[in-house]
């Protein structure tokens, strides 16, 4: 049987808009890796544009620098759940945060890599 809370309402869905931004914000202002990547996005999207790089090229950059964003913020809320699961040293939560962390690490690696293709020839 269906319960209120299944119903598909407006107001239930901007609710949950308003819950994402709340977690976005929450992301910026809390989180001191967030304004590293919010730096490093701002130089790359600036340096497009003074590179004038193309449509492709855009696409490419916007796609590595949301895909750091999305990995970081993945590893933000597992580091936090991890605290609440386990506040004491645990070797599976050791693996469970490096592993979130490795995920930030791939895009981040990813991201230098789309950026030195794109740069650097425009550059040197
Ligand atoms: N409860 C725990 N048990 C075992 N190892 C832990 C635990 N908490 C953290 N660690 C180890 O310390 C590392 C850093 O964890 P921490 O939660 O401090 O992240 P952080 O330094 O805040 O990361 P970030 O720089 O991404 O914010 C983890 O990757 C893990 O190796």
């Amino acid at each position: 049987m269906k319960n209120e809370k299944d119903k598909f309402t407006i107001a239930a869905r901007i609710k949950s808009f308003k819950y994402a931004f709340n977690g976005l914000w929450k992301f910026f202002k809390f989180e001191h890796n967030a304004r590293i990547h919010l730096v490093a996005a701002a130089i790359a999207i600036l340096l497009s544009f003074y590179l004038e790089i193309s449509a492709t090229e855009w696409v490419a950059i916007l796609s590595v620098i949301c895909a750091v964003f999305v990995a970081e913020i993945f590893n933000s809320s597992i580091e936090k759940l991890a605290d609440v699961v386990s506040p004491e040293i645990n070797p599976q939560i050791k693996t469970v945060k490096d592993m979130a962390a490795a995920a930030v690490l791939i895009t981040a690696c990813l991201a230098i890599l789309i950026g030195g293709i794109i740069f650097l020839p425009k550059l040197f």
